[in-house]
């Protein structure tokens, strides 16, 4: 079945996540599993739609478009990356990380979506851009989502590189964390180690953070181990808490700064700046000096 086709096939809903995969280019594979949640395609004419339909009109000349599409898929030599976000959320760091792929700023993708909640804001967002979405994990009113084997499959067929979590509140099992190592980022609006673990997520963090009287807060990003809130450091920005600061007032001061931050970070991730120091403590080289670390 040609892509063509596999397009007017999606417009049925039949799952075909492996289309929006750059990757699969026009040999693309049809997902025949029942747990896969389809994607929208009524905005299928994302930008990155129009590249593949510019490939899909120029299929007699692959070769030249083909090369000109690796040449967008490689930055100084470096492969663009496959990006997978988890939410539960309204997702606005789902989306900012998105803008940023689609503008360039960030060389990677996001080839999928991951929720434990699929009418959130995020999944809803994902599917407008045509991004497939999957079901995880397996719950008493989600039964179609999938086990932890079969998610660590189905990021390996889309060629998952790296896994931001993103305001996901579901504990990630050892399977995956063993499956990505060194591999998957998450964001706490808290600067970790205070205010972190199970039980605080959302506002949750913000209202202890104001009923502590600490004068400063601010996102962390850390890799994800198999505990909540305990992985490696990568970074943290510092927002100061003001005296009359409703917990909503600094929510809104924290997430303007994680959603800079993680931009930041992913562009870093996806150009192989992010350096293991021998102690083990993650750090980031600059873009503008390769002698210098953040
Ligand atoms: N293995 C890991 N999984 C996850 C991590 C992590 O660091 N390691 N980070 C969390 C995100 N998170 C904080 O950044 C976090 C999310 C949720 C909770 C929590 O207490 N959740 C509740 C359930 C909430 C719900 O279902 O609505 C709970 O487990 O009781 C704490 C921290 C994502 N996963
Ligand atoms: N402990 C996890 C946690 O609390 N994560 C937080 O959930 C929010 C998600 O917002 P978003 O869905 O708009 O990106 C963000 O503030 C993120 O730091």
């Amino acid at each position: 079945m040609d892509a063509k086709s596999l397009l007017s096939v999606s417009s049925q809903n039949t799952p075909i996540p492996s289309l929006l995969n750059p990757k699969n280019s026009l040999s693309l594979s049809l997902v025949q599993s029942r747990k896969w949640v389809s994607f929208r395609t009524k905005n299928l004419l994302a930008p990155q739609t129009v590249r593949y339909s510019r490939r899909l009109e120029c299929i007699n000349s692959v070769q030249k478009v083909k090369h000109a599409v690796d040449e967008e898929d490689t930055k100084a030599g470096i492969k663009k990356k496959n990006l997978a976000v988890f939410v539960s959320g309204g997702g606005s760091n789902f989306r900012s990380i998105h803008d940023a792929c689609v503008g360039g700023s960030i060389h990677g993708d996001v080839v999928v979506l991951v929720t434990n909640k699929l009418g959130c804001g995020g999944a809803e967002y994902a599917r407008d851009k045509g991004i497939p979405v999957i079901l995880f994990p397996k719950s008493k009113d989600e039964a179609n989502g999938l086990s932890p084997t079969d998610l660590v499959a189905a990021l390996r067929k889309f060629e998952v590189d790296f896994i931001l979590l993103a305001g996901y509140l579901k504990l990630i099992p050892v399977e995956l964390t063993r499956a990505f190592p060194r591999s998957m980022l998450n964001i706490h609006p808290s600067l970790l180690p205070a205010f972190g673990g199970k039980g605080y997520y959302g506002m949750k963090v913000h209202n202890a953070v104001i009923a502590s009287g600490a004068r400063y807060s601010g996102p962390t990003i850390h890799f994800v181990d198999e505990h909540y809130d305990t992985g490696r450091i990568l970074a943290q920005r510092v927002v100061p808490v003001l005296w009359n600061d409703t917990a909503q007032d600094l929510a809104a001061r924290v997430l303007q700064e994680e959603h800079r931050l993680y931009v930041e970070v992913v562009a870093a991730l996806c150009e192989e700046r992010v350096i293991w120091r021998e102690d083990g403590v993650p750090i980031i080289q600059t873009k503008e000096n390769a002698n210098d670390y953040s």
